[in-house]
């Protein structure tokens, strides 16, 4: 049986009450148990995801001069704009990282075979986004159109799962406005399959992602891969759905739905690496692969320490209080230790 629970979301959209409070109890143990959930019906029309999956390629294929001009300058703030294949390496997110690898490299040399262009609210002027208007006008509109399509069902994701948890209404929708979220497109190369067996570069390696939940589709390539609880540090598929189907939205927890439950809801580990047919096969070059991530985040000033609902005698907590943009910014330093410009296609 699989690891991810797959839930119909449109029984909490337009479901009646009982059927809202199932879908709210089924979502928090999908996240509680695994990490991972997959929804049907989530609302993103399917010409909506085939379009940005449309212009995702073609962003990539622009020339190299076109995306450098909207290049991300590594560092801790949020991201915005393109990150060249090697400029972010999420290996340094996790000390535990380096056991993976053997041990022989160093926890900022582990690299990550993929290249991405990130986006935040359209209306940031704190850090605004760069987009290619001149090389590429499509894309612009398209993008900040779908950051709030992303931005509203995370807002109803927000709303089951206080159900879910029997909290209060607005207990974490109002940590999630104004939006501060992020939007990414991946691609990942062609990649031969020796490279990956190394012990130095994964497509992505394990990590859990900085939000409260990260919404994912991604194409049928496959690699991507959570951590199955009841075997700690082994991975098992997340499987995409066969081209021609509905799509499914891939929700998974991040580090600061965890802080603020106090680990109730832990972050769900997650990788990209060889899909499980390439590892018998003698296939030795993957095919290209595309993602799109969407990074619900909590509103830049909001204290992300514990919820008081989570803090008990008996569950004490650890987390510090502090704002979701300095805590955004202490885990983005680890990803772009190496502030060097990766390896460009
Ligand atoms: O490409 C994927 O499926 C996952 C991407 C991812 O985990 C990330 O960018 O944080
Ligand atoms: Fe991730």
């Amino acid at each position: 049986m699989s690891l991810v629970k797959t839930l119909d979301f449109d029984l909490f959209t337009n479901g009646t009450e009982t059927q809202r409070k199932q879908l709210g109890t089924d979502l928090a143990d999908g996240f509680v148990s695994a990490g991972f959930v997959k929804l049907i019906n989530h609302g993103i029309p399917e010409e909506v995801v085939d379009n940005a999956f449309r212009l995702s390629k073609q962003f990539f294929e622009l020339p190299k001069a076109a995306k450098a001009a909207v290049g991300h300058v590594p560092g801790p703030k949020p991201q915005r704009g393109w990150s060249a294949v090697y400029a972010e390496r999420v290996g340094g997110s996790r000390l535990d990282n380096l056991e993976r690898s053997g041990g022989e490299t160093a926890i900022d040399e582990l690299l990550d075979e993929k290249e991405h262009f990130d986006w935040g609210p359209r209306e940031d002027q704190e850090f605004p986004n760069p987009w290619p208007d001149k090389d590429f006008p499509e894309f612009r509109p398209f993008m900040e159109e779908y950051f709030e399509t992303c931005h509203d069902i995370s807002i109803k994701i927000m709303e089951a799962l206080e159900v879910g948890l029997k909290i209060p209404p607005g207990s974490l929708v109002n940590r999630c406005l104004p939006a501060h979220s992020e939007a990414r497109v991946l691609h990942y190369p062609p990649v031969d399959v020796e490279v990956l067996r190394g012990g130095k570069t994964r497509r992505i390696w394990p990590h859990t992602d900085f939000g409260i939940i990260t919404l994912l589709f991604q194409d049928t390539v496959g690699g991507l891969e959570l951590e199955d609880r009841s075997v700690p540090g082994t991975f098992a598929p997340v499987v995409a759905q066969p081209k021609g189907m509905p799509s499914e939205l891939v929700v998974n927890t991040s580090e600061t739905l965890q802080r603020l439950t106090n680990d109730y809801i832990r972050a769900g580990l997650h990788q990209v690496n060889i899909p499980a047919p390439s590892k018998e096969s003698k296939k030795t070059t993957l095919d290209p692969r595309y993602s799109i991530a969407f990074f619900f985040k909590a509103s830049r000033e909001v204290n992300v320490g514990p919820l008081k609902h989570f803090v008990t005698e008996e569950r004490p907590t650890t987390y510090k209080d502090m704002t979701a943009l300095d805590f955004n910014r202490e885990r983005n330093a680890t990803v772009f230790k190496s502030a060097k410009a990766g390896k460009v296609y």
